[in-house]
Order: C-alpha cells, then structure tokens, then sequence
C-alpha cells in the first residue's frame, strides 16, 4: 500500500508515540488529521509540521476521544477536508489508576468507538474503498505489574478486541479493512513520566521503583520506532489480526497464537 494520495487520522497524535507515527505519514506522502485533546500541544504540533511538511497536508482536531459526538464529528471532518479515509490510528491512552473509569474510556471504548467509526468510513460495506486500522496496546498486557492494573486490563482489551474484529471485518465480512495491535514496550513519552505521580498511579504509586527498576532492566524504546512498526503494519497488505510487539531486545516482532481449534 503507497501512502501517496492516502489519508489517515490518528488520535493523540500532538505528542509521544501519535506524532511520531503522525509525522512518518507524512514523510510517506500521506495526508495527516491529528485529533487530539490538547489544544495548545496540538495547535504546536500543527505549525511544527506545517513548516517540515507544508501546510496543506496535515489539519489538527481538538477533540476528546471520549466525547462519541465529537470524535464522530473529527472523523467527518477529516473526510470533509481531505475527500477521503484510508487509515485510522487509535492511539489516544492515559494511564490514570486513580480516575480508573476515565482510563477504561479513553484506553478501550474510544478504541472500540474509533474502530466502528473507522469502519463506516472505509468499509466495501459502507460503499467505501478499505483501509487498515492500528490499535494501540502494550507490553503490559503480556508482561503485566502490580502497578497498573486497570490500565492492563484496557490494553488485554484492545488486543481481544481488534482480533476478534479483525476477523469479522476481513475474513468473514470481506469489508477490505484490515485491522492490526501494536503492543510497545517502554516508549520515552510524556505518559512514561506519569508513573512517579500519586495523582495518576493513586495507592500503586508505592510500586513505582519496581516499575522503574523494570524500565532500567528491560530499556526505553524512543517513539520513532514505534512509528516504524506502525507503517509496517499500514503497508504490509498481509497483516491482519496481527499482534506487533516492540521491544529493546527483540525489536519489532510478532505475538504467535495457537491455531484455534473446532
Ligand atoms: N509510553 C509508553 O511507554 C507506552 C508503552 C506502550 C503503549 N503505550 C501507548 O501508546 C499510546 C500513546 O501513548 P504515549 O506514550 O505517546 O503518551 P503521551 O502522553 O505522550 O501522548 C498521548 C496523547 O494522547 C492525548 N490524549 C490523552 N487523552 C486523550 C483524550 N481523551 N482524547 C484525545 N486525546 C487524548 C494526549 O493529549 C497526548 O497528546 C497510548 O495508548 C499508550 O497507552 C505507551
Ligand atoms: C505510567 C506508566 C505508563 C507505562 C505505559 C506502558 O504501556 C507500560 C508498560 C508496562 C509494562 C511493559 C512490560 C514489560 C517490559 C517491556 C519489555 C519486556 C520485553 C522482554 C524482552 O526483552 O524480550
């Protein structure tokens, strides 16, 4: 799949792991829609790529992935701007064990939200002309800590649901969207730093230098490769249902499921 003439939507994408896939889009001559809650980060984000990239080629949505009007309204916009939607990053996350409920919304229904929303916008099933979709998840749902418990639970769901999807959209329903996990390891991003803070880790902030002891022994991954993978998975037309893990040692690799059985 060329990315020339390709548009793509990627939440959360002013900052972290989201620009960094963000701008190898549009190194790839892709058209960019970056959604993301922050304004003054996004609208920096914006001016930023504007001068690398020229300022037609990538627009910047404010807008709460939670909020199901606005992202259906950010999704509209973007085919409104660019005419068309080929490839959709869900990739908004917080890992906030406090505000538990808020980190279920962001981390899983918004991706679930963004996936069905992605689907009306490129589907055979809608008229459309296909596309992939990535879904964001993590190491810390193979490998997980005491640390964060309801953040790995969102991340177990995002990988349960995007396969469980992928293969009604593709194999079954033939809809010509293929549907993709990515799973980083530690990734040095704004998110990364939160893990000192009692007012996102709450009563697990007492694990924090098991967590850091973990990030020493197993290394921090920087954003750009992440985004490598994640055009990996947008340009390989083979993959689909795929678990892409990335890690320090093993770099990008893949999850290997037993067959499923009768
Ligand atoms: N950094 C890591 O170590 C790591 C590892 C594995 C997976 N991940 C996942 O990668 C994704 C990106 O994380 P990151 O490390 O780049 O984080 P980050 O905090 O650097 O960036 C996240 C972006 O998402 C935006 N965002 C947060 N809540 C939002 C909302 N409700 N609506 C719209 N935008 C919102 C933020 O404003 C920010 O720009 C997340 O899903 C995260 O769980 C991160
Ligand atoms: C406030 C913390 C935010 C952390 C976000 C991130 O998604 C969390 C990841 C948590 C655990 C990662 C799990 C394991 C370590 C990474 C790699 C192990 C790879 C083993 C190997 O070297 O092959």
């Amino acid at each position: 799949m060329s990315l020339h003439g390709k548009v793509a939507l990627v939440t959360g994408g002013a900052q972290g792991i989201g620009r960094a896939g963000v701008e190898h889009l549009l190194e790839n001559g892709a058209k960019v829609a970056l959604v993301d809650l922050n304004q003054s980060v996004g609208e920096e984000c914006k001016s930023d790529l504007d001068g690398q990239f020229g300022e037609d080629n990538c627009i910047f949505i404010q807008c709460d992935v939670t909020d199901a009007r606005k992202l259906r309204d950010a999704f509209q916009n973007t085919v409104e701007k660019f005419g068309r939607l080929d490839i959709v990053i869900n990739n908004a996350g917080i890992n906030n064990e406090k505000n538990w409920e808020k980190t279920i919304e962001v981390n899983l229904t918004s991706v679930i939200q963004g996936t069905y929303l992605a689907l009306e916008h490129m589907s055979k099933e809608y008229g459309k002309e296909g596309g992939v979709i990535i879904n964001i998840s993590s190491m810390a749902a193979f490998l997980h800590s005491p640390h964060q418990p309801v953040y790995t639970a969102t991340k177990h769901g995002v990988i349960g649901f995007s396969r469980a999807i992928a293969q009604d959209a593709s194999e079954q329903g033939n809809y010509g969207v293929r549907i993709n996990t990515l799973c980083p390891a530690f990734v040095d991003t704004q998110l990364l730093r939160t893990v000192e803070h009692e007012e996102t880790m709450g009563k697990f902030v007492k694990y924090k230098d098991e967590f850091k002891q973990r990030m020493d022994k197993y290394g921090v991954l920087k954003p750009s490769l992440i985004a490598e993978g994640m055009l990996r998975m947008i340009t390989d037309e083979s993959l689909n249902g795929a678990v892409m893990k990335i890690t320090c040692s093993k770099g990008i690799h893949f999850h290997t499921y037993e067959p499923l059985s009768a």
